[in-house]
């Protein structure tokens, strides 16, 4: 696991941001040690204290920057102050070396990052404008001769590998989104009802959990399965069936909130995943669900009914997902052994054994 995840438990690895907050947090440490390694050099070995200052300087404002990042959860700020303090230290490199050539090739750095962070757009005008600068700058040091090694097939060679650079990384950027877009869509999601499907659900029921502890509050699952489905199979066919769960699908997603996670548990089960919700919360939104499936035709005049098993994770009991997905089943089970078209919410898994015995 990423050291970084212990300040941002909520971004997950199929979280389209992870490896964008994983390279801010890289270039990060690499900058710190960076300056750090270097500062000490300069005041150690080159008898350069002047130049340190400007070292630990940075490596404060480096600091700084890290402490921001991993108090907050604006990566789009975050991304620009990393790119922001890169840039500046490529600029004040090259003014330093005065235009010699070595100090050309540290630019290149820039495009991998700037697209990878920003995009290919606004990657591209921060390239683009990054480049021209340098163009300008090494342009008038050819011009006035002064004083570095740099000669004019070194000037131009720059300028085509920087257009070349702008082009294929923008190009790179576009298709690795739409590439990781497409990916993202199809991995977490049922293919007949467009719902999330079981692993993007328990990927993240395990995460929304531990950020709930990690807050104080409460989170409530209602596991639905839809009742003697067996049955609407048989007398009007699979397709048919299938048609039903995506009306029930649909009705799901109406139902609940945006923060709520609604997938397809498999077969003729549903999950909801309700965060900063306790159970009298989620037994209203159940009793809302099983209402509104058991009031109208789902697909032409078939109707049908749904179970729901109702649990809550509450901040003062140390129910693991797998925990509170069991209370959740048993609920169900009661639900269903009390005539279905209901919903039940256990509290424990004890009163799961007191309840049975009296039925
Ligand atoms: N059409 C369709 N049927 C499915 C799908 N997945 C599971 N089923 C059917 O769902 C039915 C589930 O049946 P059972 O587990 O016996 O439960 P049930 O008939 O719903 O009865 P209770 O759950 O006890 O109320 C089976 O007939 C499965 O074939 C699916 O993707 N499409």
């Amino acid at each position: 696991m990423k050291y970084w995840r212990k300040y941002h438990p909520e971004i997950n690895v199929d979280d389209p941001r992870y490896h964008q907050v994983s390279l801010i947090y890289s270039i990060l440490l690499i900058m710190l040690a960076y300056f750090s390694v270097i500062g000490v050099l300069n005041v150690t070995l080159f008898d350069a204290a002047h130049i340190a200052v400007y070292d630990f300087s940075g490596f404060v404002l480096i600091a700084g920057i890290y402490f921001y990042v991993s108090r907050g959860s604006n990566f789009t700020v975050a991304g620009w102050l990393v790119t922001g303090t890169l840039i500046f230290v490529l600029l004040a490199f090259i003014h330093l070396a005065e235009g010699r050539n070595y100090s050309l090739i540290w630019v290149t750095i820039l495009p991998p990052i700037a697209f990878f962070l920003h995009g290919p757009r606004a990657g591209a005008w921060v390239t683009g404008i990054v480049f021209a600068y340098c163009g300008w700058f090494f342009y008038e040091q050819l011009n006035r001769g002064i004083p570095g090694d740099l000669s004019l097939g070194a000037w131009l060679n720059f300028i085509e590998v920087a257009t070349a650079q702008l082009f294929l990384f923008r190009y790179y950027e576009r298709s690795r989104r739409e590439a990781y877009e497409q990916l993202q869509t199809t991995s977490v999601t049922d293919p007949l009802t467009g719902l999330y499907n079981r692993l993007h659900l328990d990927v993240n029921l395990n995460t929304l959990l531990s950020s709930s502890r990690h807050k104080g509050l409460n989170l409530s699952v209602l596991l639905i399965d839809v009742d003697h489905f067996k049955k609407v199979n048989d007398e009007y066919g699979h397709l048919m069936g299938d048609r039903v769960l995506c009306a029930i699908a649909t009705l799901l997603k109406e139902a609940v909130r945006e923060c709520d996670f609604v997938g397809r548990w498999g077969g003729e089960e549903f999950l909801v995943v309700c965060p900063e919700t306790d159970s009298k919360e989620a037994m209203t939104l159940a009793n809302r669900i099983v209402e509104s499936i058991q009031s109208q035709p789902l697909v032409e005049d078939i109707y049908a009914t749904v179970s729901i098993g109702v649990a809550e994770a509450s901040n003062n009991t140390n129910l693991t997902a797998e925990g509170v997905l069991h209370l959740a089943d048993k609920s169900l089970y009661m639900a269903k052994s009390r005539g279905r078209n209901r919903a039940i919410s256990m509290l424990s898994a004890d009163s799961f054994d007191n309840a049975l015995s009296n039925i």
